[in-house]
Parts: structure tokens; C-alpha cells; sequence
């Protein structure tokens, strides 16, 4: 019988990266290793499931621990090793896989009776048998993790068979991003750039990277919103290859830790999840969502430097309530209404036992769950393992730095701020709770802190008396102080009823800070915040050339969407740009490189923190509340570092023990760039 003998934790992480050795042995092979199972590790070495792969080989389960370099390293580099006829010995003696090697005890080149031990036993009916599998350049050049393209040295290609396989001349990185920079220019269509940049992560990782940061400004529109959008709205129609894996909630129910262990990369250290409920503004998109997962874990990459193959997109198809998926004949999920709450959060449930066993390190981002579920199960889950969700505490963060920053360029005393927020859902209720959190860190009670805040939903000003039942979120910033017949419905009411010194747009609502409202709060303080964070920029509350404009240059902005400089009575204000980019990279390399336990509030408060202290005088100058996002790298270090000393403050990590955090963070980062393709063995 064939037994296919799997190297489960070799395999790199898309289906087409099958150049890692798969070899193919006898029954008689498989009784003969399983007899010397002593010899070898099992979660490493797994012969004992038959054909089809049906029986994972069982994981290695990491307990790591803080460690320099780590983060950073390929968990394919180390185990790549070869398999292929050696050009000195014409009767196929096979020089083998140092895994295979050390599997069957063996070192390499070690022999029985003067013949390589696995040589002999293929030799054995050899014509019987299927030929042996080696694995080919055109498997090796279609591994995005080890794929160099043109940048394969001398000696690769002769060791691996490349030579005239691949254009003869040898380019270096740079050089190759010159090409696809200029390829990439050639679109003039977005959705073609984003299509382009696909197929590109899919083929060559390192490229792919080295062309994002070579542009990431640029880059950033096409990776993420807002054409990220659109690319999920037709994930089904322009899909190509496959990144990341799919759980079904249905079909696999209860055996979700198998649906992981398929997955072949044992150091995942970061999954970002969605179920695809509230992709962007967007609504359900189903698991045409992955699209986000995919981005944001490529801004990971790109901005804190996590190690791309250590990232894992993952995307629950709880079914989908939207027509568009059922009536399309492409849509590539479920096509059933979602799953009541009970089924979703037995299944996130399970989905959470099951990283925490297979990646106990791991972290979680939920991303883009519906609202009424994304606090519930942050809620839920944050207590049991290393998890965040992004649209709620990477958000709060942002906001709350630009918040931090503007206050202490308009002087104010955090206490005495009147703080409105038009919107309270996910975002705007996750960016109050964290003020209020920071504002009790500034010495504030719990019960004043919440006095300085006031929401508005789409029923106007939240009150315990206006006669409805709150969901649970809202709860904890309702008014109690206004009467049952003076609810404030419109804003223009709430707003001469509050006299803000700083309004947060989080409603999705276009055009809503009016000319009216903006010369309002130019009135009641010297230099009003204004925030329209609702995105896309078609979205937001007020453009930024409206704010400065209607409060005559005194206001201190931030967007949710980018906006191009305003120049007024002889000034540029430069509008900030509430990205939350500019938090979750350095939030999650923080809390993995140091192996904090939990993502706590003060984590991510000392990433506002820390955020907007990184603003230059000549960036506040220009009315910026955030840094300038070219020196994004940087900033990931010093939040990362912050998280990092606050998780050791709360007990949550172990102190270094010699260096600094920012050393241990960039030394944890990768950078793309070629290296080497190692093996131990000669060839
Ligand atoms: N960093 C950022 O800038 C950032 C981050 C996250 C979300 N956002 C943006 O914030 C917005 C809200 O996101 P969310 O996840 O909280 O959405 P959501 O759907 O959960 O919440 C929207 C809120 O707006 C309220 N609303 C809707 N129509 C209204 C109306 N006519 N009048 C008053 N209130 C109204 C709703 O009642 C709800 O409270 C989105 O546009 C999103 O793009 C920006």
C-alpha cells in the first residue's frame, strides 16, 4: 500500500507551495519506520495515516517564550531541505531531505552496507512502485515563500534545477521592484492594481512586500480601503488562487481543530477572523469578507513587520443574509441565512479552543463582525486568551490618540472637555468607553469621566429616559439627566444643548456637521476638535476644507478618510487621518513579542499614548494630530514597545532580562529581503 508520509509542519501555506519534499513510500517502508518510532518525533514525522491524508499528523505544540529573533524567522526556512537525483551516481542513489533524515535517525549521507538506508529500501520492486517524487523548479518558482524569480543566485539554480528555467539574468530585489512598480503603474484601473498585487503575494511573498513598502502610501488604497472593498464585493469573480483558510460553521462543527491542523505552518502567530457580517461599510458580504483578513495581515507585515508566513487569514461562513451572495451562481460560501446566535458563538467558541490548542501564543483580531456580536465576543473572549478586535480597540485607540494629540495642542484640561459622538455603534461606543478610560486615568472618577460624554443614534440623544430598550452597549453612556419630555432628536438640538468643545463623526452619515454646527463649535471654544471619522471619505460627516472653512481656521481635525491639504487666509492645515493603521500593527507585535497573556485597555491606551507623543512641533504646526504615516515602521517599534512595558507593568509578560523593548521589537521584525535557500545536505 502507498503511504504518503507527511510533512505536515513543512508544508508552506498555499496550496500551490508543493515543493516541499512529499515522499512516497511503501507499506513495507511504513511498518519499517513505525517499528523504529523512537527514532523520531512524531509531531514532526508522521507516517502512520494512510493515503489521502486523512489523520493530521499531530502539531508541535509551542510554548515559546520570549525570544529575540524569533518572530521574524521563516518557520519554512529552517526545515527546507532537498530531494533530488544526485548528479554523481547514475543508479538514483537519493540524497534526501534532512528531515527525512533526522526522522529516520539518519545523518546525512549515512549509509547501510556503503548505500544510502532510503536508497535501499526504494530500491526494493522498484518498478512496482510509483516513482519517487521529487519535487521540481517550476514547484519551487511557484512557492511565494521561497520563490526568487529572477533573483535565484548561480548556485541556487544549478542546485535546484533552475538554470533556463528562469530568464538568465540574475536581478537583484531592487531591481525586480522597479518592474512590478512599473507594472503596477500600468493599471489605471484600482481593482486591476489590487488583482495585480494578488497574484503577485501569491507567487512571490518577498517581491510582493519589497514592492508595498517601496510605496506603501501608494500601496496602502489598493491593499486596503478603500479598493479592498470593492475586491470583496467581486472576492467570487475575480478570485484566482486561495490564501487563508475557510471554516464552515455547519459542515464543520466539531472538528474545527482538524480544519486548523490542515493548515501547515505550526509558528502561526497572528490570525485576523472575520465571518464576513460588516465587511468595511459594506454591509454582509459573506466569506467573500477574506479580502480583509488577506489586507489587514499584509498591513501587519508591512507596517510592524510580522513574518508573512507566521500570518493566517481566516474567515467563518456562518452563512449570509445577503441576496446578492444566493442569487450569484459564483458566490464561493454558504448559501444559507446566517446561523442564530446560539450556533455563531458555539462556533467562534470552538474556533477559539481550537487556536488556543494547536497556537497557544497566538493572536486573535477579530475584524468586521456585525455589531451586535463584535462586543459580545470581545467580551467573551478577551479574559481567556490573547485577542483584540480592531473595529472596536484599534479604533478607540486611533481616536483616542488624535483626541490626546489635539488636546494638548488646544491646551485644554482633559476634564473640562463636552465630548458628542453622532453614531454609537461598534466604533463610536468602543472610542467613548476608552476616553472615559483615559480620562479616569487622568484622575477623573468613573462618574465624571462618563458626565463629559454625550451620544447621539439614529433615535437623537441617549437617555435613559427617551423610552426604549438600550442594547447592551450603549447602556453605560446613556444621559440620566434629561428629562423624559426634552429628548434631543436632531443634532442641531443636541448640539446647542451640549455646546461640545469636540464632536466625533461615526454615523455614516454624509454632510452632517453642517455650516451651522461647525460655526457653533467655533463658538463655544477657542479650538473645537472635529472628527468625521465615517468612512469612505463619501461617508463623512464633513469634508476637511468645511471644517477649517466654517470655524475660520480654529478647529483641530481628523478624518476617518484621507484629505488633501486646505489652504485658508494665507495657511495649509494638513488634515489628520485617524487610520487605525497606525495602532493595531504595534499593538499586536507588542503583545506577541513580549508573550503577553491578555490585550488589555492600558495596552491599548498606551499605544494612543504613545501615538501621539510621536507628533513633531512642526506636524502640530500644521494642524497634523497624527505623525506623518512615511516613518510607520518607527512608530510600530515605539507602541509596540509601550504595549510591550505596560503588559510587563501589569504582570501580564515576563521583564527583559537585558537589552531594550525597542531592540527586541526591531530586532523581531522582518524585512523582505532573499535569503539564502538552505539545505545541510550536499549535494
Ligand atoms: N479609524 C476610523 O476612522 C474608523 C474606524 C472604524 C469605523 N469607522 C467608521 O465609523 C462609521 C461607523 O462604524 P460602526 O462600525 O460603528 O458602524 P455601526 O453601523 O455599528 O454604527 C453606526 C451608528 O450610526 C448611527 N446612525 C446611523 N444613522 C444615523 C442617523 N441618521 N443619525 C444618527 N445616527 C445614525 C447608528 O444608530 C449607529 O449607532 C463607519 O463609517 C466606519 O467606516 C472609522
Amino acid at each position: 500500500m502507498l503511504s504518503r508520509i507527511g510533512f505536515h509542519n513543512l508544508r508552506p501555506r498555499s496550496s500551490q507551495m508543493s515543493f516541499i519534499t512529499h515522499y512516497y513510500s511503501t507499506s513495507e517502508n511504513t511498518v519499517n519506520i513505525a517499528e523504529d518510532s523512537d527514532a523520531y518525533d512524531r509531531d514532526d514525522f508522521d507516517t502512520r495515516h494512510g493515503p489521502g491524508g486523512q489523520g493530521q499528523s499531530q502539531t508541535r505544540r509551542h510554548q515559546s517564550k520570549t525570544n529575540i529573533h524569533r518572530h521574524n524567522e521563516d518557520p519554512f526556512r529552517e526545515h527546507i531541505g532537498t530531494s533530488r537525483q544526485s548528479s554523481s551516481d547514475s543508479n538514483s542513489t537519493r540524497h534526501v531531505d534532512s528531515e527525512i533524515m533526522a526522522g529516520l535517525n539518519l545523518q546525512p549521507g549515512s549509509t547501510v552496507n556503503g548505500e544510502s538506508r532510503l536508497r535501499s529500501r526504494s530500491d526494493v520492486d522498484r518498478r512496482s512502485k510509483p516513482p519517487t517524487f521529487r519535487y521540481t523548479p517550476q514547484a519551487l518558482l511557484s512557492n511565494p515563500s521561497f520563490n526568487k524569480g529572477t533573483a535565484f543566485t548561480e548556485d541556487e539554480r544549478e542546485k535546484f534545477n533552475l538554470t533556463g528555467v528562469i530568464p538568465p539574468v540574475i536581478e537583484s530585489l531592487e531591481q525586480q521592484v522597479a518592474r512590478t512598480q512599473q507594472q503596477l503603474d500600468g493599471f489605471p484601473v484600482p481593482l486591476d492594481k489590487y488583482i495585480y498585487l494578488a497574484a503577485l503575494a501569491r507567487n512571490n511573498e518577498t517581491l510582493f512586500y519589497a514592492t508595498l513598502l517601496n510605496d506603501l502610501k501608494g500601496c496602502l488604497p489598493i491593499v486596503y480601503t478603500p479598493t479592498v472593498g470593492e475586491a470583496c464585493q467581486k472576492y467570487a469573480h475575480i478570485l484566482r488562487g486561495h490564501q487563508g483558510l475557510f471554516i464552515d460553521a455547519k459542515h464543520h462543527k466539531g472538528k474545527i481543530d482538524t480544519i486548523l491542523n490542515n493548515w501547515p505552518v505550526d509558528d502561526v502567530d497572528i490570525i485576523v477572523v472575520t465571518d464576513g457580517s460588516r465587511i468595511l461599510g459594506l454591509g454582509d458580504l459573506g466569506v467573500n469578507g477574506m479580502g480583509i483578513p488577506i489586507g489587514k495581515l499584509s498591513l501587519y507585515v508591512s507596517a510592524a513587520g510580522l513574518h508573512p508566513a507566521r500570518t493566517l487569514p481566516i474567515t467563518l461562513d456562518m452563512g449570509t443574509n445577503n441576496q446578492d451572495n444566493i442569487n450569484d451562481p459564483l458566490y464561493i460560501g454558504r448559501k444559507e441565512p446566517r446561523v442564530g446566535d446560539e450556533e455563531f458563538h458555539a462556533t467562534v467558541d470552538e474556533f477559539m479552543s481550537a487556536v488556543k490548542q494547536r497556537w497557544p501564543d497566538c493572536l486573535v483580531q477579530f475584524e468586521d463582525f456585525s455589531t451586535d456580536h463584535a462586543f459580545e465576543l470581545l467580551a467573551r473572549h478577551r479574559e481567556r486568551q490573547l485577542c483584540f478586535n480592531d473595529d472596536i480597540q484599534g479604533t478607540a485607540a486611533v481616536v483616542l490618540s488624535g483626541f490626546i494629540a489635539a488636546t494638548l495642542q488646544n491646551g485644554m484640561d482633559f476634564k473640562d472637555h463636552r465630548c458628542l459622538f453622532f453614531g454609537a455603534g461598534s466604533a463610536g461606543v468602543g472610542v467613548a468607553e476608552l476616553i472615559v478610560q483615559y480620562l479616569q486615568q487622568q484622575g477623573l472618577t468613573a462618574e465624571e469621566a462618563r458626565q463629559c460624554f454625550w451620544l447621539v443614534d439614529s433615535k437623537g440623544l441617549i437617555t435613559s429616559t427617551r423610552g426604549d430598550k438600550l442594547p447592551a452597549h450603549k447602556v453605560g453612556l446613556q444621559r440620566h439627566d434629561v428629562p423624559a419630555d426634552e429628548q434631543k432628536t436632531s443634532l442641531l438640538e443636541v448640539v446647542k444643548y451640549v455646546k461640545p468643545t469636540c464632536m466625533f463623526g461615526l454615523s455614516t452619515q454624509p454632510g452632517t456637521f453642517t455650516e451651522e454646527i461647525c460655526n457653533l463649535l467655533a463658538s463655544y471654544s477657542e479650538r473645537p476638535l472635529i472628527f468625521p471619522l465615517s468612512n469612505p471619505t463619501s461617508k463623512a460627516e464633513c469634508t476637511a476644507e468645511q471644517a477649517y472653512k466654517w470655524t475660520n481656521g480654529k478647529c483641530i481635525f481628523g478624518a476617518g478618510s484621507p484629505f488633501d491639504p486646505v489652504e485658508l487666509n494665507g495657511k495649509t492645515f494638513l488634515p489628520g487621518q485617524a487610520n487605525n493603521l497606525y495602532i493595531f500593527p504595534g499593538l499586536g507585535l507588542g503583545s506577541l513579542v513580549i508573550g503577553a497573556k491578555r490585550v488589555t485597555d492600558e495596552m491599548v491606551m498606551a499605544a494612543s499614548e504613545t501615538l501621539a507623543k510621536l507628533v513633531t512641533k512642526e506636524e502640530a504646526e500644521l494642524g497634523m494630530v497624527y505623525p506623518n504615516l512615511d516613518r510607520i515602521r518607527e512608530i510600530s517599534v515605539s507602541i509596540a514597545s509601550a504595549v510591550a512595558e505596560t503588559a510587563v507593568k501589569q504582570g501580564l509578560a515576563n521583564p527583559l532580562e537585558e537589552g531594550t523593548m525597542e531592540d527586541l521589537m526591531r530586532a523581531n521584525m522582518y524585512y523582505p529581503k532573499y535569503h539564502p535557500i538552505q539545505t545541510d545536505i550536499a549535494l
